[in-house]
Protein backbone atom coordinates (compact mmCIF):
# COMPACT_ATOMS: atom_id res chain seq x y z
CA UNK A 1 0.00 0.00 0.00
CA UNK A 2 1.26 3.52 -0.82
CA UNK A 3 2.15 5.29 2.12
CA UNK A 4 2.56 9.32 3.41
CA UNK A 5 5.74 9.41 5.53
CA UNK A 6 6.48 11.85 7.72
CA UNK A 7 10.41 11.79 8.22
CA UNK A 8 10.81 14.62 11.02
CA UNK A 9 13.47 15.90 13.08
CA UNK A 10 15.33 18.91 14.14
CA UNK A 11 17.48 21.33 11.72
CA UNK A 12 20.66 19.47 10.65
CA UNK A 13 20.10 16.07 11.76
CA UNK A 14 19.92 14.30 7.99
CA UNK A 15 16.51 15.16 6.62
CA UNK A 16 17.58 16.29 3.34
CA UNK A 17 20.41 13.92 2.86
CA UNK A 18 17.86 10.65 3.19
CA UNK A 19 15.75 12.54 0.78
CA UNK A 20 18.43 12.72 -1.86
CA UNK A 21 19.32 8.60 -0.80
CA UNK A 22 15.70 7.67 -1.17
CA UNK A 23 15.73 9.36 -4.77
CA UNK A 24 18.99 7.75 -5.55
CA UNK A 25 17.84 4.48 -4.88
CA UNK A 26 14.80 4.57 -6.31
CA UNK A 27 16.03 6.06 -9.56
CA UNK A 28 18.92 3.23 -9.56
CA UNK A 29 16.19 1.29 -10.13
CA UNK A 30 14.64 2.77 -12.92
CA UNK A 31 11.98 4.70 -10.89
CA UNK A 32 11.51 8.26 -11.45
CA UNK A 33 10.18 10.11 -8.97
CA UNK A 34 8.76 14.28 -8.50
CA UNK A 35 10.85 16.11 -5.76
CA UNK A 36 8.97 19.26 -4.36
CA UNK A 37 10.51 21.72 -2.10
CA UNK A 38 10.04 25.39 -0.53
CA UNK A 39 12.63 27.39 0.22
CA UNK A 40 15.51 25.45 0.34
CA UNK A 41 18.57 27.65 1.06
CA UNK A 42 20.32 26.66 -2.00
CA UNK A 43 17.56 28.53 -3.87
CA UNK A 44 14.42 28.68 -5.97
CA UNK A 45 14.34 24.62 -6.94
CA UNK A 46 16.85 23.26 -5.65
CA UNK A 47 16.87 20.28 -2.72
CA UNK A 48 20.36 20.27 -0.92
CA UNK A 49 22.11 18.48 1.97
CA UNK A 50 24.86 19.70 4.32
CA UNK A 51 27.03 17.00 2.99
CA UNK A 52 27.32 18.77 -0.33
CA UNK A 53 24.29 17.19 -2.72
CA UNK A 54 21.96 19.45 -3.88
CA UNK A 55 19.51 17.95 -6.82
CA UNK A 56 16.60 20.04 -8.80
CA UNK A 57 13.36 20.30 -7.74
CA UNK A 58 9.83 21.62 -8.17
CA UNK A 59 9.74 24.75 -6.07
CA UNK A 60 5.90 24.18 -4.17
CA UNK A 61 5.29 27.82 -4.06
CA UNK A 62 2.02 29.41 -1.69
CA UNK A 63 -1.11 28.06 -3.41
CA UNK A 64 0.14 25.75 -5.65
CA UNK A 65 -1.66 22.65 -5.93
CA UNK A 66 0.59 19.71 -5.95
CA UNK A 67 -2.05 17.17 -6.84
CA UNK A 68 -3.08 19.14 -9.77
CA UNK A 69 0.60 19.30 -10.42
CA UNK A 70 1.13 15.67 -10.50
CA UNK A 71 -1.80 15.03 -12.87
CA UNK A 72 -1.21 17.42 -14.80
CA UNK A 73 2.38 15.61 -15.83
CA UNK A 74 0.95 11.98 -15.74
CA UNK A 75 -1.73 13.02 -17.92
CA UNK A 76 0.40 14.84 -20.21
CA UNK A 77 2.28 10.97 -20.44
CA UNK A 78 5.11 11.38 -17.81
CA UNK A 79 5.89 9.23 -15.66
CA UNK A 80 5.71 9.46 -11.71
CA UNK A 81 6.47 6.30 -9.51
CA UNK A 82 7.44 8.53 -5.63
CA UNK A 83 7.21 11.73 -4.46
CA UNK A 84 9.35 13.39 -1.94
CA UNK A 85 9.02 16.42 -0.29
CA UNK A 86 11.60 18.68 1.74
CA UNK A 87 11.26 21.69 3.54
CA UNK A 88 7.66 20.48 4.17
CA UNK A 89 7.08 22.45 6.94
CA UNK A 90 6.58 25.39 4.82
CA UNK A 91 3.75 23.93 2.63
CA UNK A 92 0.49 24.59 3.80
CA UNK A 93 -2.20 22.47 5.65
CA UNK A 94 -4.17 22.56 2.25
CA UNK A 95 -0.82 21.10 0.13
CA UNK A 96 -0.44 18.80 2.53
CA UNK A 97 -4.11 17.12 2.17
CA UNK A 98 -3.00 17.75 -1.18
CA UNK A 99 -0.08 15.39 -0.69
CA UNK A 100 -2.36 12.99 1.02
CA UNK A 101 -4.71 12.90 -1.76
CA UNK A 102 -1.70 11.84 -3.73
CA UNK A 103 -0.89 8.66 -2.16
CA UNK A 104 -4.99 7.62 -1.86
CA UNK A 105 -6.04 8.68 -5.23
CA UNK A 106 -2.93 8.27 -7.45
CA UNK A 107 -1.12 5.45 -5.48
CA UNK A 108 1.92 6.82 -5.32
CA UNK A 109 4.36 7.14 -1.71
CA UNK A 110 5.06 10.23 -0.63
CA UNK A 111 7.82 10.86 1.23
CA UNK A 112 7.95 14.06 3.39
CA UNK A 113 10.38 15.56 5.09
CA UNK A 114 10.71 18.19 7.65
CA UNK A 115 11.27 20.11 11.31
CA UNK A 116 7.82 19.75 13.60
CA UNK A 117 8.45 22.86 15.39
CA UNK A 118 9.84 26.21 15.24
CA UNK A 119 12.26 28.43 17.09
CA UNK A 120 9.68 28.69 19.74
CA UNK A 121 8.38 25.23 19.88
CA UNK A 122 5.41 25.68 18.09
CA UNK A 123 4.42 23.44 15.05
CA UNK A 124 4.35 24.47 11.61
CA UNK A 125 1.20 24.62 10.35
CA UNK A 126 2.20 22.08 7.28
CA UNK A 127 4.15 19.97 10.21
CA UNK A 128 0.75 19.68 12.20
CA UNK A 129 -0.90 18.55 8.99
CA UNK A 130 1.31 16.27 8.28
CA UNK A 131 1.39 14.56 11.65
CA UNK A 132 -2.37 14.81 11.85
CA UNK A 133 -2.31 12.80 8.25
CA UNK A 134 0.66 10.78 7.78
CA UNK A 135 0.78 7.04 7.50
CA UNK A 136 3.77 6.54 9.35
CA UNK A 137 6.10 9.44 11.50
CA UNK A 138 9.77 8.16 11.43
CA UNK A 139 12.06 10.22 13.53
CA UNK A 140 15.42 10.08 11.95
CA UNK A 141 18.54 7.92 13.29
CA UNK A 142 21.42 10.62 13.31
CA UNK A 143 20.99 12.52 16.43
CA UNK A 144 21.87 15.97 16.27
CA UNK A 145 23.30 16.62 19.60
CA UNK A 146 23.16 19.89 21.87
CA UNK A 147 26.47 21.62 23.02
CA UNK A 148 25.97 19.88 26.10
CA UNK A 149 26.12 16.35 24.58
CA UNK A 150 22.11 15.73 24.99
CA UNK A 151 20.08 14.97 22.08
CA UNK A 152 19.00 17.89 20.25
CA UNK A 153 15.22 18.14 19.98
CA UNK A 154 14.38 22.02 19.89
CA UNK A 155 15.64 24.62 17.17
CA UNK A 156 16.79 27.80 18.61
CA UNK A 157 16.85 31.13 16.60
CA UNK A 158 19.78 33.57 17.20
CA UNK A 159 19.85 37.64 15.98
CA UNK A 160 23.35 38.77 15.50
CA UNK A 161 24.20 35.61 17.95
CA UNK A 162 21.17 36.09 20.88
CA UNK A 163 18.73 33.50 20.98
CA UNK A 164 15.22 34.71 20.44
CA UNK A 165 12.04 33.70 20.82
CA UNK A 166 9.80 36.26 18.97
CA UNK A 167 9.56 37.18 15.50
CA UNK A 168 8.18 35.69 12.12
CA UNK A 169 7.83 31.64 12.19
CA UNK A 170 9.46 31.57 8.68
CA UNK A 171 13.35 33.15 8.41
CA UNK A 172 15.44 30.90 5.60
CA UNK A 173 18.68 30.19 7.73
CA UNK A 174 21.77 27.92 8.59
CA UNK A 175 23.07 26.65 11.68
CA UNK A 176 26.48 27.46 12.46
CA UNK A 177 26.51 30.73 11.54
CA UNK A 178 27.20 32.97 14.00
CA UNK A 179 28.27 35.96 11.85
CA UNK A 180 24.80 35.99 10.23
CA UNK A 181 22.13 38.38 11.47
CA UNK A 182 19.70 34.98 12.11
CA UNK A 183 21.25 31.81 12.47
CA UNK A 184 19.94 28.74 13.97
CA UNK A 185 21.08 26.12 16.31
CA UNK A 186 19.87 22.36 17.62
CA UNK A 187 19.11 22.69 21.29
CA UNK A 188 17.87 19.78 23.66
CA UNK A 189 14.26 21.07 25.52
CA UNK A 190 16.43 22.28 29.16
CA UNK A 191 18.98 24.21 27.20
CA UNK A 192 16.25 25.74 24.79
CA UNK A 193 14.24 26.84 27.81
CA UNK A 194 17.10 28.08 30.06
CA UNK A 195 17.68 30.12 26.21
CA UNK A 196 21.24 28.78 26.67
CA UNK A 197 22.98 28.48 23.56
CA UNK A 198 26.67 27.33 22.95
CA UNK A 199 27.81 30.96 23.30
CA UNK A 200 25.64 31.50 26.16
CA UNK A 201 26.69 28.97 28.01
CA UNK A 202 30.60 29.39 27.19
CA UNK A 203 30.39 33.47 27.94
CA UNK A 204 28.49 32.28 31.75
CA UNK A 205 31.25 29.87 32.03
CA UNK A 206 33.59 32.69 31.74
CA UNK A 207 31.61 35.39 34.06
CA UNK A 208 33.02 35.85 37.48
CA UNK A 209 29.02 36.49 38.29
CA UNK A 210 27.90 32.84 37.79
CA UNK A 211 30.37 31.35 40.71
CA UNK A 212 28.21 27.98 41.73
CA UNK A 213 26.22 29.32 45.00
CA UNK A 214 24.35 26.57 47.03
CA UNK A 215 21.04 26.99 47.85
CA UNK A 216 20.19 28.32 50.96
N1 LIG B 1 31.56 17.57 6.90
C1 LIG B 1 30.67 16.63 7.24
N2 LIG B 1 31.06 15.36 7.41
C2 LIG B 1 30.18 14.41 7.74
N3 LIG B 1 28.87 14.63 7.92
C3 LIG B 1 28.45 15.88 7.77
C4 LIG B 1 29.31 16.94 7.42
N4 LIG B 1 28.57 18.08 7.34
C5 LIG B 1 27.30 17.71 7.63
N5 LIG B 1 27.24 16.39 7.89
C6 LIG B 1 26.04 15.60 8.24
O1 LIG B 1 24.95 16.14 7.58
C7 LIG B 1 23.88 16.31 8.49
C8 LIG B 1 23.01 17.43 8.00
O2 LIG B 1 22.44 16.95 6.80
P1 LIG B 1 21.22 17.68 6.08
O3 LIG B 1 20.63 16.64 5.20
O4 LIG B 1 21.68 18.94 5.45
O5 LIG B 1 20.27 18.00 7.35
P2 LIG B 1 18.78 18.53 7.44
O6 LIG B 1 18.16 18.44 6.09
O7 LIG B 1 18.12 17.64 8.46
O8 LIG B 1 18.87 19.94 7.95
C9 LIG B 1 24.57 16.59 9.81
O9 LIG B 1 23.78 16.23 10.91
C10 LIG B 1 25.78 15.65 9.73
O10 LIG B 1 25.41 14.35 10.15
C1 LIG C 1 13.55 26.63 13.42
C2 LIG C 1 13.15 27.39 12.21
C3 LIG C 1 13.75 27.13 10.99
N1 LIG C 1 13.38 27.84 9.91
C4 LIG C 1 14.04 27.58 8.62
C5 LIG C 1 15.53 27.60 8.63
C6 LIG C 1 15.90 26.69 7.45
O1 LIG C 1 15.87 27.48 6.27
C7 LIG C 1 14.73 25.69 7.44
C8 LIG C 1 15.11 24.35 8.03
O2 LIG C 1 15.99 23.70 7.14
P1 LIG C 1 16.80 22.36 7.54
O3 LIG C 1 17.15 21.78 6.20
O4 LIG C 1 15.91 21.47 8.35
O5 LIG C 1 18.00 22.80 8.31
O6 LIG C 1 13.71 26.26 8.23
C9 LIG C 1 12.38 28.79 9.99
O7 LIG C 1 12.03 29.42 8.99
N2 LIG C 1 11.79 29.03 11.18
C10 LIG C 1 12.14 28.38 12.30
O8 LIG C 1 11.55 28.66 13.38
Amino acid sequence: MPELVFFSGTMDCGKSTLALQIGHNRSARGLQGVIFTRDDRAGEGKLSSRLGLVTNAVEAHEGMDVYAHLVGVLSEGGRVDYVIVDEAQFLSPDQIDQLARVVDDLNLDVFAFGITTDFRTKLFPGSQRLIELADRIETLQVEALCWCGARATHNARTVDGVMVVEGSQVVVGDVNQSSAEVGYEVLCRRHHRREMTAAAARAAALSPDVLPVSAG
